[in-house]
């Protein structure tokens, strides 16, 4: 299996990031000017791939994925009353798979509901004038509508357009909810809604996290951080497709930042790194996707997995999901956890990290051939997930 190597990182930064691709063939990735996205593609009513849409044939998704992965279920009403083996449930999960679903979540199924479909009606109902009022080179900017990962990057493009959201202190979400789009008209609140949802499942979920590693020292501190951490919600749209099986709706990647809670609907596509191949996540109705980013990777001194992953398309059906990656405040430098280290049995696994180096990173060679997690690791890696 030939493995897309993207960035890993996904911080906005994340869309920033290259992927390179690894193949044996004489392939030369087309030359790309800027896309008006996949969305406008579609209705100027394409048959066909265009160029620069498609994998080198080592990267293409092939036909057959690994049989669906059945992500271990965490009920988070029975862990909220006690129940150890959900706990003990967490623990395994973070650290075998890297990604589980959540049922009993706390998000309620309307605001879910509604995110989603103002989601749709955001890139699907709008004239592309509109949409386009978001477009922006700038990487940084707190609200931007773009397409594939990161299109002044990416050899060839993927069939992704987003609508990026960043809330760079979650404790000031009213201040920033006025710069999101006013069209359609339902998108701020519901979007304002399933943020702070997503926040106290967040903090609910990392103080699982903390208590199952036996973080206890500074505990409350990195829980506070979380209060006043970053949030980027990602709504990512991959309509139709008319040559599913030459690309990809996302690269394969991990996440830049401590968790992320992902909701999609009821179209699959999702696949997980898995016993050596890619595994499909079956949308479970009612339940959220979370899966561990690379700073909880280094925070548990690699105990906990992040994870890449990536997005199939089809040709049938357009598929809506919204990303919510959670992180410390992007000044806060990363590393493991005091208690997780252990010079003689288990030594320190990774460098300090920071958004800054994630940056330095990104602009670097280095980017073309490792992900970032892999950069900051400090022992040779015994992983490729
Ligand atoms: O749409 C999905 O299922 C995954 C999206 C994702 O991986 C991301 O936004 O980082
Ligand atoms: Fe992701």
């Amino acid at each position: 299996m030939a493995i897309v190597k993207s960035t890993g990182g996904r911080a906005e930064a994340a869309k920033m990031s290259s992927s390179s691709s690894e193949s044996a063939d004489e392939y030369e990735p087309p030359r790309l000017s800027l896309s008006m996205g996949v969305r406008h593609l579609c209705d100027s009513g394409i048959t066909s791939l265009p160029a620069r849409y498609v994998l080198p044939p080592a990267d293409r998704p092939g036909g057959n994925p690994t049989p669906p992965a059945v992500l271990p279920v965490i009920d988070l009403a029975a862990l909220r009353a006690g129940a150890t083996c959900q706990l003990a449930a967490l623990h395994a999960a973070c650290r075998d798979y890297g990604f589980f679903q959540v049922v009993n979540h706390g998000v309620p199924a309307h605001v879910g509901r509604a995110m989603l479909d103002a989601a749709r009606g955001f890139f699907f109902d709008l004239p592309l004038a509109d949409r386009a009022r978001y477009m922006s080179a700038d990487i940084r900017a707190a609200v931007r509508y773009g397409t594939s990962f990161n299109q002044l990057n990416d050899g060839v493009l993927s069939w992704r357009d987003f609508l990026k959201l960043l809330i760079r202190d979650t404790r000031r979400l009213d201040d920033v909810v006025p710069s999101w789009p006013d069209a359609p008209a339902e998108l701020r609140p519901p979007a304002a809604s399933y943020a702070r949802a997503c926040q106290r499942l967040f903090r609910e979920l990392m103080e699982a996290a903390l208590e199952a590693l036996g973080i206890v020292r500074c505990r409350d501190e990195l829980l506070e951080e979380c209060d006043g951490g970053c949030q980027m919600m990602m709504v990512n749209c991959f309509p139709a497709c008319p040559e599913p099986e030459l690309t990809l709706g996302m690269p394969a990647h991990s996440d830049y930042g401590l968790l992320t809670i992902l909701m999609q609907d009821e179209v699959s596509g999702l696949e997980v790194s898995y016993g050596g191949g890619w595994a499909v996540v079956e949308p479970l109705a009612g339940a959220v996707v979370v899966n561990v980013g690379d700073h909880l990777e280094i925070l548990s001194n690699g105990r906990y997995r992040s994870v890449l992953h990536r997005v199939r398309v089809n040709g049938r059906r357009a598929r809506v999901s919204v990303a919510s990656l959670h992180s410390l405040a992007a000044e806060r430098l990363i590393g493991p956890a005091a208690e997780l280290v252990d010079e003689r049995d288990r030594p320190r696994r990774y460098m300090d990290t920071d958004m800054a180096a994630f940056l330095a990173y990104l602009s670097s060679a280095e980017g073309k051939h490792k992900s970032f997690l892999h950069s900051r690791m400090i022992s040779s890696p015994s992983t490729t997930h």
